[in-house]
């Protein structure tokens, strides 16, 4: 079987797939995501064996690929949470009636089927898995190369969880192959099975995808995070905020890569919230570095997700120089503002036009899971259908049911 004869045929089986989800019940589906759960419990030895496998052949941003015990229970915990959020396909978004005496109801139903193309972190097979099902979506799963062999075991599982609930084990596809050609191949949309393209990674994905789509994407980009330190800012909060927002998990998409400070504030807060920062290499502008010997930025500097223990540093006239500087570099993820002032902090919100605006919070917030939707798609970084976390909710499109007794328009 040549590649695209598999690809059109995985298209082939997920849309019979979407039917079966979205004929469902609501119970069914929560049925099959906590059968997913046990089933991943289950495999846990083949998945860890499969797992280490993908740690000793990869290079890079191995922290994220591995798997242990606790980690894997932690992504079969978010299965249950995602299995306890309520059901809502088949559920009113409003519904009136016309002084005609039509009823017209907007109700919630599922995309379809959804292909997404994601980085080599297993547990996102899990949680994507669940979250489609959860909204009612058939999935394609295309799994970062150096996390296949996780994947495809973690996959094994999920369909297994399917099957147990009498659904088609085809709900929820894995693409079994590292070759790029099977992405070029989702985006051309798998004559015409795929509904929805979602792309999670970083630009050469981004160049790609907006180069060959041929289907609606919603992406999941780059965080090029901001957290700007204003000058009303408390000079604890300010420390540990910037050190959690910077250090906490510095490979993720929401941790902060660059530190915007009011010059006001810099003399008396930089030098301790570099004392903070430990371990991690600092790049500032002349004024930065005036206050704390540290490496010179570069411009480049100011547009690279370092997705490593560096942060960049500028210091700025004030709210109006920091914004103006999200607004150039930013990739429209998260940034943060730390400030007692609240007027500013509210300016900071209302203005700064990224998919998660914070006030006295860590960048690293930026989840679905710590949003309270059990797990995550991603953080969607465009601007229409969905922002910011994507959990099941986000996952559903609408249409309306009209109900009339014979009405003819005059
Ligand atoms: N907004 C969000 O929710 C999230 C964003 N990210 C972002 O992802 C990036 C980090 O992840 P990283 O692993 O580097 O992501 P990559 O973009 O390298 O990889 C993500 C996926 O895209 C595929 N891919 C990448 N380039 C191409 C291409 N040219 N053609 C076909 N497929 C391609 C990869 O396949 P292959 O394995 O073959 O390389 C992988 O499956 C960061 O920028 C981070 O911010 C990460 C997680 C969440
Ligand atoms: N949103 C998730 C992480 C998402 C993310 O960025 O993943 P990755 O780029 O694979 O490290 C979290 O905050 O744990």
């Amino acid at each position: 079987m040549t590649i695209v004869e598999m690809m059109e045929s995985i298209g082939a089986k997920a849309r019979k797939g979407a039917d079966a989800l979205r004929d469902a019940s609501g119970e069914t589906r929560t049925r099959a995501i906590r059968a997913m759960a046990a089933k991943l419990r289950e495999s846990a030895p083949a998945i860890l064996a499969a797992n280490a496998e993908d740690v000793a052949g990869a290079t890079a941003l191995v922290d994220r690929l591995r798997l242990d015990p606790q980690r894997l229970e932690g992504a079969a915990q978010s299965l249950e949470q995602v299995a306890g959020l309520p059901d809502l396909v088949g559920t009113d978004l409003a519904r009136w009636t016309r002084p005609n005496g039509l009823d017209i109801a907007r109700v919630r139903t599922p995309i379809g089927v959804i292909g997404m193309i994601y980085e080599s972190r297993p547990n996102v097979t899990a949680d994507a898995a669940a979250i489609c099902v959860r909204s009612g979506n058939a999935v394609i799963l295309r799994s970062g190369s150096d996390a296949l062999r996780s994947s495809i075991a973690i996959h094994e599982a999920i369909a297994a969880g399917l099957v147990e609930a009498g659904l088609p084990a085809d709900c929820v596809q894995i693409v079994p192959t590292a070759s790029r050609d099977a992405v070029g191949l989702m985006l051309q949309g798998l004559d015409g099975a795929v509904d929805l393209i979602i792309p999670r990674g970083g630009a050469a994905l981004v160049e790609r995808v907006s180069r060959e789509a041929r289907v609606p994407t919603l992406g999941h980009l780059e965080g090029l995070c901001h957290t700007y330190v204003h000058g009303s800012a408390d000079p604890g909060m300010a420390v540990a905020v910037v050190a959690n927002a910077k250090m906490r998990r510095t490979s993720i998409c929401g941790a902060t890569e660059t530190l915007l400070i009011d010059r006001a504030a810099a003399p008396a807060l930089l030098p301790a919230i570099a004392a903070a920062l430990d371990g991690c290499e600092l790049r500032g502008d002349a004024e930065s570095r005036a206050l704390v010997p540290m490496k010179a930025a570069a411009e480049s500097d100011w547009s690279t997700e370092y997705l490593a223990p560096i942060l960049s540093i500028r210091v700025v006239a004030d709210i109006g120089e920091a914004m103006a500087h999200i607004e150039l570099y930013g990739t429209g993820h998260t940034e943060a503002i730390v400030a007692e002032d609240e007027a500013a902090a509210e300016l900071f919100l209302n203005r700064v036009d990224s998919a998660i605006v914070m006030w006295n919070a860590s960048t690293q917030f930026a989840d679905g899971g710590e949003f309270g939707f059990g797990a995550e798609i991603g953080i969607a970084t465009g601007k229409l259908h969905a922002r910011g976390p994507v959990g099941p909710e986000q996952l559903m499109t609408f249409k309306y049911i009209v109900r009339g007794t014979g009405q003819q328009r005059p």
